[in-house]
């Protein structure tokens, strides 16, 4: 660790918290906003909601025991500082194979404890928790950190009621409330926090009346518990009855969580409460550092490597699938007056901001709220709109009820628009895009596409929105939009992108593998994989393999000419940027099946594991979805096909977990 962290690196552990002088805690919370920047500027990440967090983070090591006590983050992309003071401060290769996620894990430390990113589970975690300390007649305290914008998310509220429903089990909720998602927070609920906030004077009042009363002699203590014993009615004269309350959950706040010795003092409040208790801290992302306290799109929410004196990111973007989709989507605003957009509090990252910006009556961003986006939208539809829900591929798995018994059961003509689609690596198990093409599969009437290229996106949308009677999904990476990889010709709705290369020294059309007349390998391929895709049928046609390529540009459901165009082959092959289970090579060998055309059929795809973080190209090599992985394994089939060979060569190693 580099120096001039002088006291960071004497904390090796919560405890070593313990010591410190509030001066030297003071000088902790700087050196930490220091290594952050230092750190974070080299690797990218979450900078902006971990400068947010470091005081908020020393009051609750200092006041709970971890990992006895079990502290819990929401989303956890604020947990760098958690990391920094339980042991962990070697971010040199964050969110890198080998190095630290950018979320809690469980391999890295018995202080972390909820590793899934996606937003708005911690209040359920911690109300599981609590209910299990209780069965267990443990002692142990939960305290879990929700920000405000994963309070927006359903699954809190779920949580909320049950929490607030058991008066003497002890919970303390620590809402981080920056007034920000990535963009300000939005909503009732966001609306009722900006009043809470707006009366801090509650608390002041309190901590000061209780100094008078208790240095007033013989009247002062009784009157205090009697005030204090009446602060609800203290509260409703002060600052306007809280909703928390209204639920029967105790609200301290609000708290400037920047002030260790506030925070300290509320959350030992909360701690020895013995019931549910909700500590409402005030914070500011991106704190400390200016060019994120004035980002105004998110703050520093999640950023790539930059300069840190200027901010300025090291590398530019080149296009991406999202540019590509943004832009689309306003000539489509122009000519439709009925295409109107949807996003889960994700505006700029989705690619809608240009939409927002040039329609803002036809955007609606309903917060963390994925499932109400779905149904809403279906609603949307039969109001004689058409909504085009934009979200990043893993987060709609937690609306698939309501794509299929909102939107598919009631003929709802909705466009899902699932970036961040496959294999996305550094953001670690729970973000990779590879369970869409799967869960979607059984969908009835639900159309999905997966397009090549930036041509096919901007067609595949258009067709998509074209579609009034059913749901529509258009699936695509994360990052920089591959190359224009032109067809050859179109065969049903699919496009031929190879025709099987003439063999050497074999006849046109001939295979030079067996000899049989007809290429040899159908080669399917799905989405963005098209030029690796291509790369294969190359690799193919060095071992004498003849290889047609095709995309079949909509993959739900199988197109109906593919059947015939497999039958004029040997074997069909189909890569895909999504798990192998339920995917697209299960789609189509149960199309062949269906078809009657009995093919052997290899379907290459993400193995249904969680995957470690490491970068995209990382992970893909990890699961074997390369070009030579997959050449040498198609030669492998055919050879055995051939004779020549007992059995096909074994996939690729298994990764790091099953
Ligand atoms: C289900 C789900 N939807 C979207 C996201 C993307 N996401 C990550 S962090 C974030 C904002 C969280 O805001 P808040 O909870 O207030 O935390 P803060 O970043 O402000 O500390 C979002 C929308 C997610 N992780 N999970
Ligand atoms: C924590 C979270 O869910 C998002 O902030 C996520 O990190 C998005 O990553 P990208 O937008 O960089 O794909
Ligand atoms: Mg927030």
């Amino acid at each position: 660790m580099g120096d001039g962290w002088e006291l960071l690196t004497r904390i090796r552990g919560p405890r070593d918290l313990d010591r410190l002088s509030p001066e030297e805690l003071d000088g902790l919370a700087a050196e930490i906003r220091g290594f952050l920047v230092d750190a974070v500027s080299k690797t990218g990440g979450h900078l902006g909601p971990n400068l947010g967090v470091v005081e908020l983070t020393i009051a609750l090591h200092r006041v709970f025991d971890s990992p006895k006590d079990r502290v819990l983050f929401d989303t956890g992309h604020q947990s760098y500082v958690h990391k920094l003071l339980t042991g962990r401060q070697d971010f040199s290769r964050l969110r890198a194979r080998g190095g630290l996620s950018g979320y809690p894990s469980r391999a890295e430390s018995e202080h972390d404890v909820i590793e899934n990113s996606h937003a708005s589970t911690v209040l359920g975690w911690a109300d599981g928790l609590a209910k299990a300390n209780e069965v267990l007649g443990k002692d142990d305290h939960v305290v879990a950190v929700i920000g405000d914008g994963a309070l927006t998310g359903g699954m809190a509220w779920e949580a909320l009621n049950n929490i607030a429903d058991a008066k003497d089990r002890p919970l303390v909720i620590v809402v981080n409330d920056n007034e920000r998602s990535y963009a300000p927070t939005i909503g009732g609920l966001a609306n009722h926090l900006a009043t809470l906030r707006t009366t801090d004077g509650y608390e002041r009042f309190l901590a000061r009346g209780k100094d008078i009363l208790e240095r007033t002699p013989v009247v002062g203590r009784p009157l205090y518990e009697t005030l204090h014993g009446a602060k609800k009615g203290l509260k409703d004269f002060i600052a306007p009855q809280g909703m928390f309350e209204d639920l029967g959950l105790k609200y301290v706040g609000p708290i400037d969580g920047h002030d260790i010795e506030a925070m300290e003092s509320a959350l030992t409040r909360a701690k020895r409460f013995g019931g549910p208790v909700i500590v409402h801290c005030l914070t500011e992302k991106g704190r400390g550092y200016q060019h994120a306290e004035q980002d105004e799109a998110d703050r520093f929410h999640g950023i790539g490597p930059i300069h840190p004196d200027t901010g300025l990111p090291v590398k530019t973007a080149a296009a991406s699938w999202t540019s590509v989709f943004g832009d689309e989507m306003v000539k489509l605003g122009r000519e439709r007056e009925d295409v109107v957009a949807i996003t889960a509090a994700m505006l700029q990252p989705v690619g809608l901001k240009k939409f927002a910006e040039t329609f803002p009556e036809r955007v609606f961003d309903v917060g963390i709220a994925e499932q109400h986006a779905a149904t809403s939208a279906a609603g949307l539809a039969t109001g004689g709109l058409h909504p085009v829900f934009a979200v990043y591929a893993t987060f709609l798995n937690r609306a698939f009820d309501q794509v299929l018994m909102d939107v598919a059961l009631h003929g709802c003509g909705v466009t899902f628009v699932l970036d961040r689609a496959g294999v996305t690596g550094d953001d670690g198990a729970s973000h990779n895009g590879m369970w869409d093409m799967s869960i979607l599969q059984v969908v009835p009437t639900l159309r999905m596409a997966a397009p090549r290229d930036a041509e096919q996106l901007r067609a595949q949308l258009r067709e998509a929105v074209q579609v009034d009677d059913a749901p529509t999904v258009v699936r695509y990476s994360k990052g920089v939009v591959g190359p224009a990889v032109p067809a050859v010709r179109r065969v049903g709705g699919m496009d031929v992108l190879r025709e099987p290369g003439t063999v050497p020294d074999g006849p046109p059309g001939m295979s030079g593998m067996g000899g049989t007349p007809g290429p040899d390998v159908l080669l399917v391929s799905v989405g963005a994989l098209a030029p690796m895709c291509l790369e294969i049928a190359g690799l193919l046609d060095k071992q004498g393999i003849s290889t047609t390529v095709v995309d079949p540009r909509w993959v739900k459901p199988v197109d109906e000419a593919l059947p015939a165009l497999a039958a004029e082959h040997r074997v069909v092959v189909t890569v895909e940027d999504n798990g192998r289970v339920g995917g697209v090579g299960s789609a189509v060998a149960q199309a062949l099946r269906d078809a009657g055309v009995d093919l052997p059929l290899r379907d290459f795809g993400i193995p249904p594991r969680f995957l470690d973080h490491a970068s995209r190209k990382e992970v893909m090599a990890e699961i074997g979805l390369t070009a030579p992985d997959i050449a040498r394994q198609v030669t492998g089939l055919v050879a055995k096909l051939d004779g020549r060979l007992d059995d096909e060569p074994s996939r690729a190693a298994a990764p790091a977990r099953d």
